[in-house]
Protein backbone atom coordinates (compact mmCIF):
# COMPACT_ATOMS: atom_id res chain seq x y z
CA UNK A 1 0.00 0.00 0.00
CA UNK A 2 1.18 3.27 -0.46
CA UNK A 3 1.58 6.37 1.56
CA UNK A 4 -1.35 8.27 2.41
CA UNK A 5 -1.34 12.27 2.64
CA UNK A 6 -4.07 14.88 3.43
CA UNK A 7 -3.56 17.00 0.63
CA UNK A 8 -2.66 17.25 -3.21
CA UNK A 9 -3.28 20.65 -4.86
CA UNK A 10 -2.14 19.32 -8.67
CA UNK A 11 -1.33 21.13 -11.50
CA UNK A 12 -0.85 24.99 -9.95
CA UNK A 13 0.04 27.83 -12.62
CA UNK A 14 2.70 29.02 -10.32
CA UNK A 15 3.48 27.82 -6.25
CA UNK A 16 4.94 30.89 -5.24
CA UNK A 17 7.07 29.48 -2.66
CA UNK A 18 8.36 32.90 -1.57
CA UNK A 19 11.31 31.10 0.21
CA UNK A 20 12.70 27.87 -0.98
CA UNK A 21 16.12 28.08 1.62
CA UNK A 22 14.76 28.00 4.63
CA UNK A 23 16.03 31.73 5.38
CA UNK A 24 13.82 33.52 7.88
CA UNK A 25 13.17 36.35 6.89
CA UNK A 26 14.17 38.63 3.53
CA UNK A 27 16.32 41.76 3.31
CA UNK A 28 16.67 44.97 0.85
CA UNK A 29 16.96 43.58 -2.66
CA UNK A 30 16.28 39.87 -1.73
CA UNK A 31 12.45 40.76 -1.26
CA UNK A 32 12.07 40.93 -5.00
CA UNK A 33 13.60 37.32 -5.61
CA UNK A 34 11.30 35.41 -4.96
CA UNK A 35 11.24 31.30 -5.36
CA UNK A 36 8.74 30.70 -7.78
CA UNK A 37 8.06 26.89 -9.25
CA UNK A 38 5.39 27.05 -12.42
CA UNK A 39 3.21 24.09 -13.11
CA UNK A 40 3.79 22.50 -9.95
CA UNK A 41 1.93 20.57 -7.35
CA UNK A 42 1.90 20.71 -3.57
CA UNK A 43 1.31 17.61 -1.10
CA UNK A 44 0.63 18.00 2.53
CA UNK A 45 1.32 15.19 4.88
CA UNK A 46 -1.11 14.04 7.25
CA UNK A 47 0.51 16.01 10.06
CA UNK A 48 -0.51 18.92 8.53
CA UNK A 49 2.81 19.85 6.97
CA UNK A 50 4.49 20.27 3.57
CA UNK A 51 5.60 17.26 2.63
CA UNK A 52 6.20 17.93 -1.59
CA UNK A 53 6.33 20.79 -3.72
CA UNK A 54 7.25 20.09 -7.58
CA UNK A 55 6.76 19.52 -11.25
CA UNK A 56 4.22 16.98 -11.50
CA UNK A 57 6.60 15.30 -14.01
CA UNK A 58 9.54 15.65 -11.23
CA UNK A 59 7.01 14.01 -8.56
CA UNK A 60 5.71 11.12 -11.27
CA UNK A 61 9.09 9.83 -11.28
CA UNK A 62 9.43 9.04 -7.73
CA UNK A 63 8.14 5.72 -6.50
CA UNK A 64 5.90 7.16 -3.42
CA UNK A 65 3.80 9.39 -5.39
CA UNK A 66 3.02 6.79 -7.95
CA UNK A 67 1.64 4.78 -4.78
CA UNK A 68 0.27 7.70 -2.44
CA UNK A 69 -3.26 8.36 -1.96
CA UNK A 70 -4.91 11.83 -0.97
CA UNK A 71 -7.54 12.67 1.65
CA UNK A 72 -8.29 15.55 -0.53
CA UNK A 73 -7.40 15.79 -4.39
CA UNK A 74 -7.64 18.87 -6.83
CA UNK A 75 -6.63 20.12 -9.81
CA UNK A 76 -5.67 23.56 -9.34
CA UNK A 77 -4.47 24.20 -13.13
CA UNK A 78 -5.23 27.94 -13.98
CA UNK A 79 -4.81 28.93 -10.47
CA UNK A 80 -1.72 30.11 -8.12
CA UNK A 81 -0.55 29.40 -4.96
CA UNK A 82 0.76 31.52 -2.24
CA UNK A 83 1.61 30.82 1.52
CA UNK A 84 -1.46 32.20 3.86
CA UNK A 85 -0.79 35.46 5.00
CA UNK A 86 0.53 36.87 8.04
CA UNK A 87 -0.74 39.73 9.32
CA UNK A 88 1.98 41.77 11.91
CA UNK A 89 -0.52 43.72 13.91
CA UNK A 90 -4.15 43.62 14.88
CA UNK A 91 -6.30 44.45 17.77
CA UNK A 92 -9.10 41.84 17.23
CA UNK A 93 -10.56 41.97 20.49
CA UNK A 94 -13.30 44.50 21.32
CA UNK A 95 -17.11 45.24 21.69
CA UNK A 96 -18.63 48.40 19.99
CA UNK A 97 -17.85 49.88 17.01
CA UNK A 98 -16.35 53.82 16.13
CA UNK A 99 -17.81 54.08 12.74
CA UNK A 100 -19.76 57.78 14.09
CA UNK A 101 -15.97 59.05 14.93
CA UNK A 102 -15.12 57.69 11.30
CA UNK A 103 -17.48 60.41 9.99
CA UNK A 104 -16.01 63.22 12.68
CA UNK A 105 -12.30 62.12 11.09
CA UNK A 106 -13.52 62.48 7.63
CA UNK A 107 -15.35 66.20 8.78
CA UNK A 108 -11.56 66.79 9.99
CA UNK A 109 -11.14 65.56 13.29
CA UNK A 110 -7.87 64.15 14.19
CA UNK A 111 -7.12 61.00 15.70
CA UNK A 112 -5.74 63.07 18.92
CA UNK A 113 -8.50 65.47 19.21
CA UNK A 114 -10.88 62.37 19.43
CA UNK A 115 -8.76 61.00 21.63
CA UNK A 116 -7.92 64.56 23.51
CA UNK A 117 -11.89 64.64 24.16
CA UNK A 118 -12.22 60.87 25.75
CA UNK A 119 -13.18 58.82 21.99
CA UNK A 120 -10.79 56.97 20.67
CA UNK A 121 -9.41 54.20 22.13
CA UNK A 122 -11.21 55.51 25.72
CA UNK A 123 -14.66 54.80 23.97
CA UNK A 124 -13.44 51.07 23.45
CA UNK A 125 -11.83 50.49 26.47
CA UNK A 126 -15.44 51.74 27.97
CA UNK A 127 -17.68 48.78 25.90
CA UNK A 128 -14.69 46.44 26.41
CA UNK A 129 -14.67 46.57 30.11
CA UNK A 130 -18.64 46.27 30.02
CA UNK A 131 -18.21 43.25 27.76
CA UNK A 132 -18.45 39.45 28.59
CA UNK A 133 -15.91 37.00 27.86
CA UNK A 134 -18.65 34.96 25.83
CA UNK A 135 -19.17 38.35 23.76
CA UNK A 136 -15.77 38.94 23.25
CA UNK A 137 -15.19 35.70 22.00
CA UNK A 138 -17.88 35.76 19.89
CA UNK A 139 -16.82 38.91 17.73
CA UNK A 140 -13.22 37.66 17.71
CA UNK A 141 -14.46 34.62 16.27
CA UNK A 142 -16.32 35.93 13.33
CA UNK A 143 -13.09 38.99 12.81
CA UNK A 144 -11.23 35.57 12.36
CA UNK A 145 -13.59 33.92 10.44
CA UNK A 146 -13.38 37.05 8.07
CA UNK A 147 -9.04 37.57 8.24
CA UNK A 148 -9.03 33.40 7.21
CA UNK A 149 -11.68 33.92 3.99
CA UNK A 150 -9.04 36.89 2.83
CA UNK A 151 -5.93 34.19 3.48
CA UNK A 152 -4.92 35.01 6.48
CA UNK A 153 -3.13 31.81 8.67
CA UNK A 154 -1.27 33.34 11.48
CA UNK A 155 -2.43 36.61 12.97
CA UNK A 156 -0.59 38.67 16.12
CA UNK A 157 -3.46 39.84 18.20
CA UNK A 158 -3.56 42.51 20.90
CA UNK A 159 -5.33 43.18 24.12
CA UNK A 160 -5.23 46.55 25.14
CA UNK A 161 -8.88 48.01 25.72
CA UNK A 162 -8.90 46.93 29.36
CA UNK A 163 -6.03 49.70 30.82
CA UNK A 164 -6.38 47.75 34.12
CA UNK A 165 -5.63 44.37 35.10
CA UNK A 166 -9.12 42.86 35.70
CA UNK A 167 -10.34 43.87 31.50
CA UNK A 168 -6.64 43.03 30.20
CA UNK A 169 -6.59 39.69 31.47
CA UNK A 170 -9.95 38.67 30.25
CA UNK A 171 -9.27 40.40 26.53
CA UNK A 172 -5.68 37.77 26.66
CA UNK A 173 -8.24 35.08 28.47
CA UNK A 174 -10.57 35.59 24.92
CA UNK A 175 -7.05 34.82 23.17
CA UNK A 176 -6.50 31.74 24.67
CA UNK A 177 -10.00 30.33 24.35
CA UNK A 178 -10.22 31.34 20.22
CA UNK A 179 -6.73 30.06 19.83
CA UNK A 180 -8.21 26.62 21.58
CA UNK A 181 -11.22 26.38 18.97
CA UNK A 182 -10.18 28.35 15.89
CA UNK A 183 -7.87 27.82 12.88
CA UNK A 184 -6.04 30.61 12.40
CA UNK A 185 -2.39 31.10 14.81
CA UNK A 186 -2.42 33.78 16.83
CA UNK A 187 0.51 35.16 18.34
CA UNK A 188 -0.48 37.08 21.53
CA UNK A 189 0.98 40.29 22.97
CA UNK A 190 0.12 42.51 26.47
CA UNK A 191 -0.53 45.77 25.53
CA UNK A 192 -1.93 47.08 28.96
CA UNK A 193 -0.10 50.23 28.32
CA UNK A 194 -2.37 50.89 24.47
CA UNK A 195 -3.12 54.22 26.68
CA UNK A 196 -3.79 56.12 29.78
CA UNK A 197 -6.36 55.11 31.86
CA UNK A 198 -9.46 58.44 33.02
CA UNK A 199 -8.13 59.80 36.03
CA UNK A 200 -4.51 58.55 36.09
CA UNK A 201 -1.32 60.00 34.43
CA UNK A 202 1.05 58.52 32.01
CA UNK A 203 3.53 58.15 34.94
CA UNK A 204 0.85 56.47 37.37
CA UNK A 205 -0.25 54.25 34.57
CA UNK A 206 3.64 53.16 34.05
CA UNK A 207 3.53 51.93 37.18
CA UNK A 208 0.40 49.91 37.55
CA UNK A 209 1.72 48.27 34.17
CA UNK A 210 5.16 47.76 35.61
CA UNK A 211 4.03 46.86 39.26
CA UNK A 212 0.89 45.46 38.81
CA UNK A 213 -0.45 44.29 35.28
CA UNK A 214 2.57 42.61 34.33
CA UNK A 215 3.17 40.22 37.59
CA UNK A 216 -0.51 39.14 37.09
CA UNK A 217 -0.03 38.42 33.15
CA UNK A 218 2.51 36.48 34.35
CA UNK A 219 0.84 34.50 37.33
CA UNK A 220 -2.33 33.61 35.08
CA UNK A 221 0.23 32.59 32.16
CA UNK A 222 1.90 30.49 34.49
CA UNK A 223 -1.28 28.79 35.82
CA UNK A 224 -2.35 28.08 32.11
CA UNK A 225 -4.87 30.86 31.92
CA UNK A 226 -3.67 32.57 29.06
CA UNK A 227 0.03 32.60 27.05
CA UNK A 228 1.59 35.45 26.09
CA UNK A 229 4.17 35.60 23.11
CA UNK A 230 4.74 39.92 22.80
CA UNK A 231 5.02 42.84 25.10
CA UNK A 232 3.57 46.35 23.82
CA UNK A 233 3.49 49.95 24.65
CA UNK A 234 1.96 53.08 22.32
CA UNK A 235 4.63 55.38 22.88
CA UNK A 236 3.43 58.80 21.44
CA UNK A 237 3.00 62.46 22.84
CA UNK A 238 0.83 62.51 25.66
CA UNK A 239 0.55 58.87 25.96
CA UNK A 240 3.73 57.31 26.90
CA UNK A 241 6.95 58.58 26.51
CA UNK A 242 10.75 57.41 25.67
CA UNK A 243 11.40 56.24 29.50
CA UNK A 244 7.98 55.07 30.62
CA UNK A 245 7.82 52.89 27.49
CA UNK A 246 11.56 51.41 28.13
CA UNK A 247 10.42 50.85 31.80
CA UNK A 248 7.25 48.80 30.40
CA UNK A 249 8.67 46.83 27.99
CA UNK A 250 12.16 46.15 29.64
CA UNK A 251 9.63 44.57 32.15
CA UNK A 252 8.07 42.69 29.66
CA UNK A 253 10.81 41.51 28.13
CA UNK A 254 12.75 40.22 31.45
CA UNK A 255 9.59 38.25 31.96
CA UNK A 256 9.88 36.37 29.08
CA UNK A 257 8.04 38.54 26.09
CA UNK A 258 9.21 39.68 22.47
CA UNK A 259 9.08 43.44 22.23
CA UNK A 260 6.97 44.51 19.45
CA UNK A 261 4.99 48.14 19.74
CA UNK A 262 4.05 51.19 18.63
CA UNK A 263 6.40 53.79 17.73
CA UNK A 264 6.69 57.17 15.75
CA UNK A 265 3.35 57.03 14.60
CA UNK A 266 1.80 60.82 14.96
CA UNK A 267 4.84 62.61 16.34
CA UNK A 268 8.94 61.47 16.24
CA UNK A 269 9.14 60.00 19.04
CA UNK A 270 13.10 58.07 19.12
CA UNK A 271 10.82 55.07 18.76
CA UNK A 272 13.43 53.21 16.05
CA UNK A 273 16.54 54.31 18.65
CA UNK A 274 14.77 53.02 21.73
CA UNK A 275 13.89 49.86 19.76
CA UNK A 276 17.38 49.34 18.89
CA UNK A 277 19.12 49.61 21.89
CA UNK A 278 16.07 47.58 24.15
CA UNK A 279 16.43 44.65 21.65
CA UNK A 280 13.08 45.08 20.00
CA UNK A 281 12.37 42.63 17.60
CA UNK A 282 9.73 44.64 16.00
CA UNK A 283 8.32 48.41 15.81
CA UNK A 284 4.85 49.39 14.38
CA UNK A 285 3.95 52.71 12.43
CA UNK A 286 6.94 54.50 12.16
CA UNK A 287 5.08 57.27 10.28
CA UNK A 288 7.34 59.70 11.38
CA UNK A 289 10.75 57.69 12.15
CA UNK A 290 14.11 59.31 11.34
CA UNK A 291 16.95 58.37 9.22
CA UNK A 292 18.91 57.59 12.52
CA UNK A 293 15.97 55.32 13.79
CA UNK A 294 15.70 53.69 10.34
CA UNK A 295 19.62 53.41 10.41
CA UNK A 296 19.55 51.91 14.29
CA UNK A 297 16.71 49.08 13.39
CA UNK A 298 18.69 48.19 10.38
CA UNK A 299 21.94 47.53 12.16
CA UNK A 300 19.98 45.96 15.18
CA UNK A 301 17.79 44.11 12.73
CA UNK A 302 14.55 45.42 14.55
CA UNK A 303 11.44 44.73 12.06
CA UNK A 304 9.12 47.75 10.87
CA UNK A 305 5.77 46.83 10.63
CA UNK A 306 4.53 48.56 8.40
CA UNK A 307 0.39 49.76 8.63
CA UNK A 308 -0.96 51.27 5.20
CA UNK A 309 -4.42 51.63 6.46
CA UNK A 310 -3.50 53.86 8.96
CA UNK A 311 -2.10 56.82 6.72
CA UNK A 312 -5.07 55.73 4.48
CA UNK A 313 -8.22 56.39 7.12
CA UNK A 314 -6.45 59.02 8.61
CA UNK A 315 -4.79 60.78 5.49
CA UNK A 316 -1.53 61.05 7.00
CA UNK A 317 2.06 60.66 5.46
CA UNK A 318 2.70 56.93 4.85
CA UNK A 319 5.85 55.25 6.39
CA UNK A 320 8.77 55.47 4.25
CA UNK A 321 8.92 52.10 3.50
CA UNK A 322 11.15 52.52 0.41
CA UNK A 323 13.58 54.08 2.29
CA UNK A 324 13.22 51.42 5.05
CA UNK A 325 13.64 48.69 2.77
CA UNK A 326 16.86 50.23 0.84
CA UNK A 327 18.69 51.15 4.22
CA UNK A 328 18.26 47.64 4.92
CA UNK A 329 15.52 47.48 7.66
CA UNK A 330 13.59 44.15 7.25
CA UNK A 331 9.97 45.36 6.74
CA UNK A 332 6.88 43.60 7.14
CA UNK A 333 3.07 44.21 7.15
CA UNK A 334 0.16 44.32 8.87
CA UNK A 335 -3.95 45.24 8.61
CA UNK A 336 -3.96 47.41 12.13
CA UNK A 337 -7.32 46.26 12.56
CA UNK A 338 -9.09 48.21 15.59
CA UNK A 339 -12.10 50.40 15.46
CA UNK A 340 -10.09 53.07 13.91
CA UNK A 341 -8.96 50.73 10.80
CA UNK A 342 -11.30 48.39 10.17
CA UNK A 343 -9.60 46.26 8.08
CA UNK A 344 -9.33 42.40 7.96
CA UNK A 345 -7.51 41.68 4.28
CA UNK A 346 -4.08 41.42 3.69
CA UNK A 347 -4.87 41.21 0.00
CA UNK A 348 -6.09 45.15 0.66
CA UNK A 349 -2.99 46.09 2.55
CA UNK A 350 -0.70 44.56 0.01
CA UNK A 351 -2.68 47.05 -2.62
CA UNK A 352 -1.65 49.98 -0.28
CA UNK A 353 1.77 49.05 0.71
CA UNK A 354 2.20 49.06 -3.14
CA UNK A 355 0.51 52.00 -4.07
CA UNK A 356 1.02 54.48 -1.09
CA UNK A 357 4.27 53.19 0.17
CA UNK A 358 5.79 52.38 -3.26
CA UNK A 359 6.53 49.01 -2.14
CA UNK A 360 6.80 46.31 -5.48
CA UNK A 361 4.45 43.37 -5.34
CA UNK A 362 7.08 40.97 -4.56
CA UNK A 363 8.08 43.41 -1.65
CA UNK A 364 4.94 43.38 -0.43
CA UNK A 365 3.98 39.44 -0.73
CA UNK A 366 7.24 38.93 1.16
CA UNK A 367 6.35 41.46 3.83
CA UNK A 368 2.79 39.80 4.10
CA UNK A 369 4.35 36.43 4.83
CA UNK A 370 7.71 35.00 6.04
CA UNK A 371 8.64 38.94 6.89
CA UNK A 372 5.72 39.24 9.11
CA UNK A 373 6.20 35.61 10.44
CA UNK A 374 9.86 36.73 11.42
CA UNK A 375 8.59 39.54 13.05
CA UNK A 376 6.66 36.97 15.37
CA UNK A 377 9.70 34.72 15.53
CA UNK A 378 7.37 32.32 13.62
CA UNK A 379 9.19 31.99 10.43
CA UNK A 380 10.85 28.36 11.34
CA UNK A 381 6.70 26.93 10.09
CA UNK A 382 4.97 29.72 8.84
CA UNK A 383 5.52 32.47 5.76
CA UNK A 384 6.85 30.40 2.63
CA UNK A 385 5.52 27.15 0.91
CA UNK A 386 8.67 24.46 2.08
CA UNK A 387 9.01 21.24 2.85
CA UNK A 388 8.43 21.11 6.92
CA UNK A 389 6.35 24.18 7.23
CA UNK A 390 3.02 23.93 8.14
CA UNK A 391 0.79 23.68 4.85
CA UNK A 392 -0.98 27.04 5.15
CA UNK A 393 -2.16 27.89 1.72
CA UNK A 394 -4.01 30.53 -0.69
CA UNK A 395 -5.33 29.31 -3.86
CA UNK A 396 -5.90 32.30 -6.06
CA UNK A 397 -8.60 32.27 -8.89
CA UNK A 398 -5.95 33.46 -11.79
CA UNK A 399 -2.92 32.11 -13.16
CA UNK A 400 -0.87 34.69 -11.69
CA UNK A 401 -0.68 35.54 -8.39
CA UNK A 402 -0.01 39.14 -8.31
CA UNK A 403 -4.09 39.52 -9.27
CA UNK A 404 -4.52 39.18 -5.10
CA UNK A 405 -3.02 42.54 -4.93
CA UNK A 406 -4.61 43.82 -8.40
CA UNK A 407 -7.93 43.30 -7.91
CA UNK A 408 -9.50 45.62 -5.39
CA UNK A 409 -11.82 44.94 -2.52
CA UNK A 410 -12.83 41.04 -3.71
CA UNK A 411 -9.69 39.49 -3.98
CA UNK A 412 -9.82 36.19 -6.26
CA UNK A 413 -9.29 33.97 -3.41
CA UNK A 414 -10.36 30.50 -4.56
CA UNK A 415 -9.79 28.30 -1.38
CA UNK A 416 -7.69 28.87 1.76
CA UNK A 417 -6.14 25.99 3.52
CA UNK A 418 -4.72 25.70 7.19
CA UNK A 419 -2.12 22.71 7.91
CA UNK A 420 -3.83 20.86 4.78
CA UNK A 421 -7.07 21.21 6.01
CA UNK A 422 -9.73 23.26 3.81
CA UNK A 423 -11.37 26.31 5.37
CA UNK A 424 -14.85 26.27 4.79
CA UNK A 425 -15.62 29.76 2.96
CA UNK A 426 -18.87 30.93 3.87
CA UNK A 427 -20.54 29.79 7.38
CA UNK A 428 -24.28 29.23 7.52
CA UNK A 429 -23.94 30.65 11.17
CA UNK A 430 -23.21 34.00 9.40
CA UNK A 431 -26.53 34.06 7.43
N1 LIG B 1 -2.24 53.77 17.66
C1 LIG B 1 -2.58 53.03 18.55
N2 LIG B 1 -3.29 51.90 18.44
C2 LIG B 1 -4.08 51.55 17.28
C3 LIG B 1 -5.37 52.28 17.25
C4 LIG B 1 -6.27 51.75 18.29
C5 LIG B 1 -7.59 52.45 18.36
O1 LIG B 1 -7.73 53.56 17.84
O2 LIG B 1 -8.48 51.84 18.96
C6 LIG B 1 -3.27 51.60 16.01
O3 LIG B 1 -2.29 50.88 15.96
O4 LIG B 1 -3.62 52.27 15.04
ZN1 LIG C 1 -2.02 49.19 16.76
Amino acid sequence: MGQHFKLRLRNSSQVVCVSSTREQFKRKGDMNNLAVKQNATVVVAMDGTIFAVDTEEALSKLDWYQTATFDQDFDVSGKAILPGFVDGHTHPVWSGDRVHEFEQKLAGATYLDIHKQGGGIGFTVAKTREASHEELEALLMTRLDRMLRQGTTLVEAKSGYGLETETELKMLRVLKSAQDKHAIDISATFLGAHSVPKGSTPAEATVDVVDKQIPAVVAARENGDIYVDNIDVFMEKGIFDSDQSEAILSKGKACGMCINFHGDELTFMGSGELGAKIGARAISHLEEVSKVGIAAMASNDVFGVLLPTTAYVLRITPPPAREMIDSGVLVALGSDFNPNAHCLSMPFVMNLAAVTMKMTLSEALVAATLNSAASLNKSDMHGSIEVGKWGNLVVVDNAQWTHVVYELVDAPIAAVFVKGEAVPMTRIAQL
